[in-house]
Order: C-alpha cells, then sequence, then structure tokens
C-alpha cells in the first residue's frame, strides 16, 4: 500500500497553510475549519477499503494537527470525526464522516450561541467591557446581550503584533456597540472605567488555567488590582484534556517578522525578538468561565472535564 501522506489532498494542505498563516484564526473557527478539511478528504479520496480511507483520514489529521499547537479545539475536533469514522466499507465510512463533521458544526454553532446566552447574563444596560484580541465566543455574549436590547460599550485593545483587535473593533461596531480603541499599554489605565473585562481562550487546563492571546494575563492581574471582574467566554472545546494527566499547554513562538521588520532590526542593533502567541492566566484571576454548560469558577472546570472526557483521552491520528 502507498504512503496515505501522499493522498493528502491539496485543499487539506491550504487549509493547513491558511491556519498556520492565521488566515484562518481563532480556537472555534480553526476547529470548524479542521473538520470540514477531513470531511473534504473524505469525499475527495477513492480509497476503496475502509482501512484505505481511514489511513489516508489520519495521514490528513496529521498535517492539520501540526499547524498550530495552543489551541486544543484543533486536536478535539479531529478526534471528534475520528472517532466517528466508522464503517464496514469505504462508502460507509465516508457517510459517517460526512455525519459526524455536520454533527459537530452544529454542536459548535450551538454551544456557541448557548454560552452568548450565558453571558449576556452578566452584562446590563449601560455597561463597558474591555476585549483583549479577536474571540468569536466573547463576541456571541455581547451580541446574545445585545438582542436583549442592552446598550453597551467596548474598549477594544488592538492586540500587538496581529492586531486582532480591529476584527473586534469592526465586529462589535456591527452589532451596534460603541467602540474606543485603545493601544495595548493604555488597558490598566481605563480598567476604572469598565464593568467587565471579557476573554476568550485557546485552552483551559485541568487547574482553571486560561491560555489565550499574549497579554491576557497582564490584563487580568490589572484587572483584578483594579477590582474589575474577568469573565473568559470558551466552549468546553476548548478544554485541554491532557491537562488532566499532567501535561501542559505548548506555547506557540511565531516569527520574529511579526514584531519587527529587518530593516528596523538591523538599525536598533538586531535584538534577540521573542514572540509568544499566547500565556497563561492562573486561575486566581479569572472570576469565571463561561461555557454553553453554564458559568463555573476556574477551580471547578475539572469536574466538568472528567465529566467530559474521563480520566484519559486517545490520540487517533497517530498511526
Ligand atoms: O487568542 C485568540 C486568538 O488567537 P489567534 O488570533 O492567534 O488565533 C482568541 O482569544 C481565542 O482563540 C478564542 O477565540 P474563539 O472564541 O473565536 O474561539
Amino acid at each position: 500500500m502507498d504512503d496515505p501522506e501522499s493522498r493528502v489532498t491539496e485543499e487539506v494542505r491550504q487549509t493547513a497553510d491558511a491556519i498556520g498563516r492565521m488566515e484562518i484564526r481563532g480556537a472555534a473557527t480553526i476547529a470548524d475549519a479542521a473538520a470540514r478539511a477531513l470531511r473534504d478528504q473524505a469525499e475527495a479520496s477513492a480509497a476503496e477499503t475502509p482501512d484505505a480511507l481511514r489511513a489516508e483520514l489520519r495521514a490528513a489529521a496529521r498535517v492539520l494537527h501540526d499547524t498550530r499547537p495552543t489551541a486544543v479545539s484543533l486536536p478535539n475536533a479531529l478526534r471528534y470525526v475520528l472517532l466517528n469514522a466508522d464503517g464496514t466499507t469505504a462508502e460507509d465510512v465516508r457517510a459517517a464522516v460526512a455525519t459526524s463533521v455536520a454533527e459537530f458544526r452544529d454542536r459548535l454553532e450551538n454551544a456557541q450561541s448557548d454560552l452568548g446566552r450565558v453571558g449576556a447574563n452578566r452584562l446590563r444596560d449601560g455597561d463597558t467591557v474591555m476585549t483583549h484580541c479577536h474571540s468569536t465566543d466573547v463576541l456571541a455574549c455581547v451580541e446574545a446581550a445585545v438582542e436583549q436590547g442592552k446598550e453597551l460599550s467596548a474598549i477594544v485593545k488592538e492586540t500587538r503584533p496581529r492586531m486582532q483587535g480591529h476584527i473586534t473593533a469592526r465586529e462589535l461596531d456591527e452589532m451596534g456597540v460603541d467602540v474606543t480603541l485603545i493601544v495595548d499599554s493604555a488597558a490598566r489605565r481605563y480598567l476604572n472605567d469598565v464593568n467587565h473585562v471579557l476573554v476568550g481562550a485557546d485552552s483551559i487546563a485541568a487547574d482553571g488555567s486560561v491560555i489565550n492571546k499574549i497579554g491576557t494575563s497582564g490584563l487580568a492581574v490589572n484587572a483584578r488590582d483594579r477590582g474589575t471582574p474577568i469573565v473568559c467566554a470558551a466552549q468546553t472545546i476548548k478544554l485541554h484534556p491532557d491537562t488532566l494527566t499532567g501535561h501542559t499547554v505548548d506555547i506557540e513562538m511565531r516569527d520574529e517578522s511579526e514584531v519587527i521588520d529587518d530593516e528596523t532590526a538591523a538599525d536598533i542593533g538586531d535584538p534577540t525578538v521573542l514572540n509568544p502567541a499566547f500565556d497563561v492566566t492562573p486561575p486566581r484571576y479569572v472570576d469565571a468561565i463561561v461555557t454553553e454548560r453554564g458559568q463555573y469558577p476556574p477551580e471547578s472546570i475539572v469536574t466538568l472535564m472528567r465529566e467530559l472526557f474521563g480520566e484519559a483521552t486517545v490520540e487517533p491520528w497517530v498511526e
């Protein structure tokens, strides 16, 4: 049998490239794109036996998996689809993959709107929120509150170096929220003017730590110091099962060119440039984690993780 790796489709490779380059970004959006890519791999495959098709799907999953290491929604999506790729013929497996991808995407969408309704309960008419990066889970909370007739304002951190705050500003503006944009270092100055800090998550660890865009932990410490509640909006697909057994979450280091161009770097003596994409906020700085299952104090999230994943998980893309 030839190498299943060689039969990974161009479309799957393009999706993986787009995730790596951050054209597809944000934990929930990455999960959705990865699930769709597996469905497309199954549809395009010429495999004639279930084993050959499953080997091809595992190879495609590995290509998708090896793009960005921090958002656990990516492996959680791949696991969901691969563990449901059952069937005694290749056709059966293809159909099972299509069904599980559709189910997964429905769950993602429903989870986000359920979570949005929970998060919206925390927001009152006239409140101001501060945001960091761009999180579709956070925006679902704001959108649900706006739909309930609440008028909201937002102070949006631009989020260097990739400026995802600009996407947040545009989407909040489209919802009718009054938006003020600030540079990241101005956050502390304005924390007394906001009622809530709202952030998303790429992963949540078993101890309740929130792994999110770099700068979240500093923002949370400052918010605690100022007495401003900090809420993390995160669907349960952000729960990191490996942390139940003591593993830590990898923090992605990105290219220095996102921070400074070669010419400017040369001009200032070519310093070492570090560009971590995410950081870890300890649970003591987070007031609540809002999920589609309700709101949890961070320290109790482990109970939900055990309920959803048991004690151990498998990595079905490994040969
Ligand atoms: O940190 C980021 C995005 O980082 P990047 O831009 O590097 O992917 C977002 O806060 C989370 O992914 C949650 O997003 P969502 O709520 O949409 O899943």
